[in-house]
């Protein structure tokens, strides 16, 4: 079996946590809290901010060209596509994008980025991509799932991001991780693949504590100053 494909399984309960997950049911339902999509909006852009940075530390450990272009494309992905899932929560929510950068980092946000760097600046280019993987592969059998179980119409309110998500361009972009995975896990000996295991999993269980943020708007116990 693929270690990528050992990854998916070790991390199935959680993945089927997350459809279940009452914003992804929101989402299917089209019937999200608006104060739910704001929370959500404004600690995601900080999230893929930090996407991004850490996309730039996966290019320093690359040792050809091939990778780097892949990683230099994400980081374009994530800045000049992503953005439209945004929109669409943002227009379902009745508010403007603009006014929800620049948000502070609440705890779960903060933990899941922390996490990655983590992985980033201390580990190989394996434990990198497998603490980034989750990011992209969750939403994309989140969208897949959702245009197989409702095949959504334009007149669905998140139409553009149940599409977005379920799109071939973010089916590639995982089944891109998932080689890369298995290519950096071949060379790597059982301590290695076993804190790519760790990082994997950590991910995915943040994955769904996001959403879990995002659906209670968790803040920080004393939201003072800097951290309101
Ligand atoms: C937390 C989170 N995870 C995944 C994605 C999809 N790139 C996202 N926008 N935000």
């Amino acid at each position: 079996m693929n270690f990528s494909d050992q990854l998916r399984q070790e991390a199935a309960p959680i993945f089927d946590a997350i459809m279940e997950h009452p914003f992804v049911r929101g989402i299917a339902n089209g019937d999200v809290p608006k104060e739910a999509l704001i929370h959500y909006v404004k600690q995601d852009f900080e999230y893929l901010t930090t996407f991004c940075r850490i996309y730039g530390l996966a290019i320093s450990k690359c040792e050809n060209r091939e990778d780097m272009i892949f990683f230099r494309d994400q980081i374009s992905f994530v800045l000049n596509d992503e953005i439209h899932p945004h929109n669409n929560f943002c227009e379902v929510a009745g508010v403007s994008y603009e006014d929800l950068q620049k948000a502070a980092l609440a705890p779960t946000a903060h933990h899941y980025t922390r996490h990655m760097l983590q992985a980033a600046t201390t580990g190989s280019l394996g434990e990198t991509l497998a603490a980034l993987a989750p990011c992209p592969w969750t939403y994309w059998e989140i969208g897949r799932n959702l245009m197989n179980e409702i095949n959504p119409t334009t007149d669905h309110p998140f139409y553009d991001w149940i599409t977005f998500y379920g799109d071939k361009d973010v089916s590639l972009i995982t089944e891109t991780f998932k080689q890369k995975i298995d290519a950096c896990a071949e060379a790597a000996g059982p301590a290695e693949r076993s804190r790519m295991m760790e990082h994997f999993l950590i991910s995915t269980q943040l994955e769904h504590q996001f959403w879990t943020m995002a659906f209670e708007q968790e803040k920080w116990p004393v939201p003072e100053g800097v951290l309101k």
